[in-house]
């Protein structure tokens, strides 16, 4: 699937005209094409369409005449006195046709009686806040209850970005015209979009320009993740050292390496608290454990960097964080690896929690990546979950560039940015919000980047790799999502990293 910002969106849609195809024949087929969905996926008796000043309302007026001479009984809101260009034309062809057009006055005894809402109310020419008019408007379709197709992108939600500054529709299916609109993939308004489908207008491949995001999806994978091939040893295959747990949390250590494990690494390493060894020993058969210099609050202490750091001399690359702990001695062991290894080296949890307020991730040179969900990454920035949640791209295109380093920010949206590149990921399922997933992501990363994955590469792999294995235990099981645990992901994740090779 493609993705485009609105600007990207209107590139492609000049040039389409510049090659001499009308932007009257685009409408019309966008128009034509949605009402079909709009016949398929509802039904509909009686439809209320309701239509913005702009092309978004003129592709609305299509879709209404579509739907009236398929026998569905329409109703028009337009909500601009006059029109001009192609919807004026589209239009007009209303009026000809008799079909009803609706005062705003009138929307609520419409939804009243509709079993469909069409939502072509603003588009891609919208940015920032809803005037009051159309805010009025989109809050009676909200309440209504009533099933909503939503017009290229859901009214509200700003189609470059997926910000919502202020009123905004919730659709059941969203339509997108060409490519999807990014902010019908990034939440909140990936949440607002419902089910995001894409129709063909008849834009020609010469009018469209590489996208400024990535929609990563297995093919956009497909031969990225190395082979080990004769002759090969353990270290050969990828050496990962991770550094995780506590006493408090030695389940954070097994998740993440048994992740690792899975996704292919030759051989691995645990550093964690003394106290929590033991236990994580006879988890981990297969991992070689160091139980090193335990702190106050039994976590690790800053104190067994050097030993850590020495360790690691074989590894090809690094976890840290899982269950460490975020207190000031979490913090100055964090410090003091990242300031002891140029190897590729992943900060996931309480690691990137700890260094909020330091340098040390703008100091480091060796290539990093760094996990967090929005409340982590809400605390790097210093600004808080509830403005990263509400500003995802700008808040992860903020961090990669402020530290320079390749930041995943966890979600159903899960977004990687390394310098220019951005990409959101494809796969997952609500299953994943349970506790654990995360060590089980920074395991299989790691051992990505440990097998020789740039850090881009592998953070969207692995990100693809989780979403997917989630996938296939709900297909595998068909038991409800609520009840996956993360050990359950250990089995699927080589399967999912089956469908890359
Ligand atoms: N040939 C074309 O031009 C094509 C256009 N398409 C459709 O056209 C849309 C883009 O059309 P436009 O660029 O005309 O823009 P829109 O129709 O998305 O938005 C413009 C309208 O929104 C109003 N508006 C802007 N900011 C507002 C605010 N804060 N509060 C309330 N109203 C506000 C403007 O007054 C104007 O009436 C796409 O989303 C797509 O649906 C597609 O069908 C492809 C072809
Ligand atoms: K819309």
């Amino acid at each position: 699937m493609k993705l485009y910002t609105a600007e990207e969106m209107s590139r492609a849609d000049g040039r389409a005209q510049d090659l001499g195809i009308p932007g009257g024949v685009l409408m019309e087929r966008a128009g034509a094409a949605m009402a079909q969905v709009a016949l398929e996926r509802f039904s509909p008796n009686r439809a209320l369409i309701v239509c913005g000043g702009g092309n978004n309302g003129g592709d609305g007026f299509v879709i209404a005449r579509e739907l009236h001479r398929a026998g569905v009984e329409v109703a028009v809101l337009a909500t601009k006195d006059e029109y001009g260009g192609d919807p004026a034309i589209n239009l007009e062809a209303l009026r000809n046709l008799e079909v009803r057009l609706v005062r705003v006055e009138e929307v609520e005894a419409e939804l009243d009686r509709a079993d469909l809402v069409v939502d072509a109310l603003l588009g891609t020419g919208f940015s920032g806040e809803v005037r009051e008019k159309e805010a009025g408007i989109i809050e009676k379709i909200n309440g209504a209850g009533v099933s909503v197709l939503a017009v290229d992108v859901p009214s509200g939600v700003d189609g470059g970005t997926g910000e919502v500054a202020g009123a905004a529709v919730f659709a059941d299916v969203t339509v997108c015209a060409h490519a999807a609109k990014v902010g019908c993939v990034i939440s909140p308004g990936a949440e607002h979009a419902g089910e995001t489908l894409v129709v063909e207008i008849g834009i020609p491949p010469e009018a469209d320009s590489e996208p400024s995001l990535l929609w990563t999806d297995g093919a956009s994978l497909r031969g990225s993740i190395p082979r080990t091939s004769a002759p090969a040893h353990k270290y050969s295959a990828g050496a990962l050292m991770v550094v995780a747990g506590s006493r408090a949390m030695t389940g954070a250590a097994v998740m993440s390496v048994r992740g690792a494990e899975r996704a292919g690494c030759g051989i691995t390493f645990l550093a964690t608290s003394a106290g929590a060894a033991p236990a994580v020993d006879i988890a981990l058969t297969e991992t070689i454990v160091y139980g090193v210099e335990e702190g106050e609050f039994g976590g690790m202490s800053p104190g067994a960097a050097d030993e850590i750091l020495g360790r690691s001399e074989r590894a090809t690359a690094l976890v840290i964080g899982p269950g460490i702990g975020t207190g000031e001695e979490g913090r100055r062991l964090v410090e003091a690896i990242l300031a002891g290894t140029d190897l590729p080296v992943l900060l996931d949890a309480d690691a990137v929690t700890s260094l909020a307020g330091t340098d040390a991730l703008a100091r480091r040179e060796g290539p990093t990546v760094i996990t967090p969900h929005a409340g982590e990454l809400g605390r790097l920035l210093g600004s808080g979950a509830k403005e990263v949640s509400a500003r995802r791209l700008h808040s992860s295109r903020q961090a990669a560039h402020d530290y320079g380093c390749c930041v995943l920010l966890k979600g159903s949206d899960t977004i990687v940015v390394e310098g220019g590149k951005t990409s959101v990921n494809s796969t997952g399922s609500v299953a994943l919000a349970t506790a654990g997933t995360g060590d089980v992501l920074s395991g299989v990363i790691g051992a990505l980047l440990s097998r020789g994955m740039q850090p881009y590469e592998a953070a969207r792999a692995g990100a693809w790799i989780h979403g997917r294995a989630a996938e296939l235990w709900l297909r595998e099981t068909g038991w409800p999502a609520e009840s996956m645990v993360a050990t359950d992901l250990f089995d699927h994740v080589p399967r999912a990293m089956g469908e890359l090779l």
